[in-house]
């Protein structure tokens, strides 16, 4: 194959560093194959000025779709082949003429608190304020320490690092684990303890990280994941993506994208969600929090790997 292939992503540092991870992925298995990049600022990206849970309104963009659309716009029009997304933030029900093609293995799917003092979760004072955008992680962390205080924060993963080191007004800001190890913040593996950060930005490596278990803090369906998106009749993409996808991630992704979607949770209903696979089973737990407030309903399940649309399905059913 000695043909072009164009992949679009957006262009913030996380997006780039996504980027890069799928271009070595297809030199790799396709070493002849010139692969172009495109890079195409979202909604999501522009608008940093209000709320993440307002842009879709303010903007008229299908809900969960500010980060996706204008990637979806460039496929249509053959401006690109494929679309790298971080999947938890790709809707879970696309239009006919798109799909999701093939994920990457997946990075680690915890979140990650983030202080200026490497104080632990459990240890963080009354009233002690915690920046997040994700209802997900509001509504989990208002659940757990009732005490906090949680405000809204924005921006691309350094803008929000140097928020917490320079400014006052946060005592902590969460993030998920793999975008702190993509942008080469934190090593690739490693226990839940607090540590500092790493990089070149002297500020943001004055931060602590702790990395909280799945089972303490359940992350967001798809989190660490990085899936590929392109024209449904694209058999050429459809092979090139296939290949260079991964299997347990996929099944994994697949359960926990049709759980979000029997919930309905392209509103704002905060869903944590989270799964392994082991000796054939699929292991699936979900928080389930109501839109009003008040405890989640939980889910714990397993399952055969081979049917993860069942599984989903088993979990959802067993909500209680
Ligand atoms: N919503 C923004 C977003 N989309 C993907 C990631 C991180 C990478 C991932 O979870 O795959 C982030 C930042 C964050 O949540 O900290």
């Amino acid at each position: 194959m000695s043909e072009t292939f164009t992949i679009g992503t957006r262009g913030s540092d996380l997006a780039l560093a996504q980027a890069v991870s799928t271009e070595a992925a297809l030199a790799a298995a396709f070493p002849d194959l010139q692969v172009v990049r495109n890079v195409i600022r979202t909604t999501g990206d522009r608008r940093t000025d209000v709320a993440l849970s307002e842009v879709a309104k303010v903007e008229g963009v299908l809900d969960k779709g500010v980060f996706t659309k204008e990637l979806e716009i460039a496929l249509d029009a053959r401006e690109i082949d494929l679309a790298v997304h971080s999947l938890k933030d790709v809707p879970t029900v696309l239009e006919d003429r798109f799909a999701i093609a093939a994920v990457l293995e997946r990075a680690p799917i915890r979140d990650v608190l983030l202080t200026r003092d490497g104080t632990a979760l459990e240890n963080l004072p009354a009233g002690a304020v915690v920046g997040t955008s994700s209802v997900r992680r509001a509504r989990q962390l208002q659940w757990l320490r009732p005490d906090l205080k949680i405000i809204d924060l924005r921006g691309n993963v350094p803008t929000r690092l140097r928020k917490l080191a320079e400014e006052g007004t946060y005592d902590a800001i969460m993030l998920a684990e793999a975008g702190l190890v993509r942008l080469g913040y934190l090593p690739l593996v490693s226990a839940g303890k607090v540590e500092p950060l790493a990089g070149e930005d002297a500020v943001i490596a004055t931060l602590h990280a702790e990395r909280l278990p799945e089972d303490v803090f359940y992350p967001a369906a798809g989190q660490g994941a990085i899936g590929f998106e392109i024209r449904a009749d694209d058999a050429r993409a459809c092979d090139i993506a296939e290949m260079i996808g991964h299997r347990d991630t996929w099944l994994r992704v697949v359960a926990e994208r049709e759980f979000l979607r029997l919930l309905d949770a392209g509103c704002h209903t905060p869903v944590g969600v989270y799964t392994a696979i082991e000796h054939g089973q699929l292991h699936l737990k979900a928080r389930v929090f109501p839109e009003q407030g008040g405890d989640p309903k939980t889910g714990d399940l397993s399952a055969c790997t081979s049917d993860p649309l069942h599984a989903a399905f088993l979990l959802f059913e067993s909500l209680s």
